[in-house]
């Protein structure tokens, strides 16, 4: 027996000047009693609503609840109190629209812990007392006005509760549709619920035994006063109401349902879920690719820089050394391309400048002239367009010239190995250097056989060029000098690629840096649309969320639900995503040729980071969820 006494009960509303919306409002209600609430429009008949059904909390006066001052109590505990004692039935209906009829009905039960199936056995009972058997599986939107307000009188059925608030249940009905509403309440009222309803309406009015009439904040007939509880009696024919006793414990979600109810409310709003899923899919795909290709580009950078940059050691004769001194070039060619490591090695040895004419009867130009041991176009990764018949090597008395030089001296095709004059003597000419990507400068000048080196007079310096295994450069670096002149290794400078491994490390931090910076700010775009989506998803459902609140849903089982559909979201997102980035990542390496390199370290990666944008994006939502004041949302 729930016994309501309110004693001179005010509630202002903030503003200038504050407006008094309830005065010194006294009034009693028993158990059982059908209480109609009437008066002129903005008289207050809502807030005292609100207040009597714990959905708002006066600022002035005592509110006895059995006994109990409850004017003031816990959010906590009214949030227990609503859910144990009262029903509610709006104007606005407030279903959950998208979803089956049964989950509205069921929903009061949601938050007394009670087991799905226990849930859902009482709410198609309350369902078929009103009525409304056949609808349970229906989307609640398609229902009528008046079948939408049943539903909402058969989860006060369902819930068994004691008290039922009704404002204005029949305002947006037909007087068809609205009488059955009222007899579904008076159901409710015979089977010993306690029904408080507010209506303008004099004939909804009349079937009350007690009617209060609120006029600018305070009640015209103070004198009303409390009829008699009528004895619970057993309900007719066509409306069988369940029992009485409240079921469960108030106020409490199972884990279970936390998760089902996110599920279903996910599934309900399909579009906007795919939209959110699609979201944080795009972070988590660019983040999971960003690394991804980072990881593939690294190894395509590792064995790119493998394959050419760190290969050259050069090592050269500074001028003013008497190379007439040292030893045969092709001996010291050989000698350094013994060395392990080594894959080719070339001597180059620079001879100046040489008068050079195609024939007598044309220009003569000046050019670099050079002896090479047969090792330097490969060590020079020369490309030689050869003449025919030619065993790409240079023999005495022939030469390779670079290829702006032929073009200067018209030197024509190289086919029929044509002769060019240098200083006078005659030189076959069996190749041009069509590209010299390590001595660029070979362009303009001739290559001759190591043979032809005395008639070119003294030598003004000279280089070795050694071609190396990848990774072999520093060590190569290191013996070479004694190799090539073993009495005075120290006059040498050697040309070797900075460690290849530190150049690595250097190279690929800055590869992973670039996509690490492209991966943060796609997961924080993630994270900021997330959010965003989900903070004006909140505004969305302020009704729902007031309904779930005033069905005794507690602040932490509304964040609760914000966070967990987020994470689910997150979730699936992140599944989306990592499907996307793998397609995308074996898509362009092997469009590149690349190998792709995959870590499975990235399914963890993506789910763990699919979940954290959910949690992160959704707290702004949830914040702004457990503001939700139950009366404000509820308004309209
Ligand atoms: N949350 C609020 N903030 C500020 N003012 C409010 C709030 N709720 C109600 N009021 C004001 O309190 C007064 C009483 O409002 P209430 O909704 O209780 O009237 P009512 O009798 O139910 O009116 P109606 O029949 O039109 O629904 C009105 O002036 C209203 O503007």
């Amino acid at each position: 027996m729930t016994h309501i006494r309110l004693e001179r009960i005010g509630r202002e509303f903030p503003g200038t000047p504050p407006l008094r919306a309830l005065d010194e409002v006294s009034l009693e209600v028993l158990q059982g009693e059908w209480v109609s609430v009437v008066g002129p429009s903005g008289g207050g008949k809502s807030t005292l609503l609100n207040i009597v059904a714990l959905l708002d909390a006066p600022t002035a006066g005592t509110y006895l609840l059995d006994g109990v001052d409850v004017a003031g109590v816990s959010e906590r505990t009214r949030s227990r109190l609503r859910s144990e004692r009262f029903g509610f039935v709006f104007q606005s209906f407030h279903l959950l629209d998208r979803r089956p009829v049964i989950d509205s009905v069921e929903l009061g039960l949601l938050y007394r812990g009670l087991p799905a199936a226990e849930r859902a056995e009482r709410a198609r009972a309350a369902l078929d007392a009103v009525g409304l058997a056949d609808f349970a599986d229906r989307q609640a939107k398609v229902l009528s006005g008046g079948q939408r307000q049943r539903v909402a009188v058969a989860r006060a059925l369902a819930s068994a509760s004691p008290i039922v608030v009704a404002d204005e249940p029949t305002g947006n009905l037909d007087s068809a549709s609205g009488e059955q509403v009222l007899n579904a309440l008076d159901a409710l009222h015979r089977a010993g619920s306690t029904i408080i309803l507010v209506t303008h309406s004099p004939e909804v009015a009349a079937r009350a035994p007690r009617s209060i009439r609120i006029a600018d904040g305070r009640v015209s007939n103070p004198d009303s006063v409390a009829t008699a509880a009528p004895a619970a009696e057993q309900p007719d024919e066509d409306v069988r109401v369940p029992s009485a006793a409240a079921p469960g414990r108030p106020a409490t979600l199972r884990l279970r349902d936390l998760f089902s109810d996110a599920f279903a409310s996910l599934g309900s709003r399909m579009r906007r879920t795919v939209a959110l899923v699609s979201a944080v899919a795009i972070g988590i795909g660019l983040t999971v690719a960003t690394v991804g290709f980072s990881q593939s580009a690294q190894s395509q950078v590792s064995q790119n820089f493998d394959a050419h940059l760190n290969r050259y050691v050069t090592v050269s004769w500074p001028s003013g050394v008497d190379l007439t001194a040292a030893a045969a070039d092709t001996e010291i060619a050989s000698r350094v391309a013994g060395i392990d490591g080594v894959e080719r090695a070339g001597m180059l040895v620079d001879h100046g400048a040489h008068v050079i004419r195609v024939s007598p009867t044309r220009p003569a130009f000046s050019a670099p002239m050079l002896t090479a041991t047969a090792g330097v176009p490969q060590a020079a990764e020369l490309t030689v367009r050869w003449a025919p018949g030619i065993r790409h090597r240079i023999q005495p008395g022939q030469a390779l010239v670079g290829r702006s030089l032929a073009d200067q001296l018209q030197l024509g095709t190289v086919d029929s190995s044509p002769t060019i004059l240098i200083d006078g003597r005659a030189v076959a000419v069996v190749g041009v250097i069509a590209e010299s990507p390590r001595v660029p400068a070979l362009s303009g000048q001739v290559l001759l056989s190591p043979g032809d080196g005395e008639y070119l007079g003294e030598p003004s310096g000279a280089k070795l060029l050694a071609l190396v295994r990848p990774g072999a450069a520093q060590v190569v670096a290191r013996a070479a000098p004694l190799a090539a002149d073993p009495f005075e290794p120290g006059r040498l400078d050697v040309e070797a690629p900075p460690d290849p491994q530190q150049l690595r490390t250097e190279v690929e931090g800055s590869v992973r840096l670039a996509l690490g910076i492209v991966s943060a700010v796609s997961l924080a775009a993630a994270v900021v649309s997330l959010g965003n989506a989900m903070s004006s998803a909140i505004a969305e459902r302020r009704p729902e969320i007031g309904l779930r609140r005033a069905l005794g849903a507690m602040p932490r089982h509304i964040a609760g639900l914000v966070v967990v559909e987020s994470a689910i979201i997150g979730l699936i997102g992140g599944i989306g995503g990592l499907v996307l980035s793998i397609a995308g990542i074996l898509g362009v390496t092997i469009a590149n040729r690349w190998v792709p390199v995959l870590d499975v370290r990235l399914i963890p990666l993506a789910l763990i980071g699919g979940v954290l944008i959910g949690g992160i994006g959704c707290v702004a939502a949830a914040v702004r969820a457990i503001r939700v004041q139950p009366s404000d949302a509820l308004r309209g």
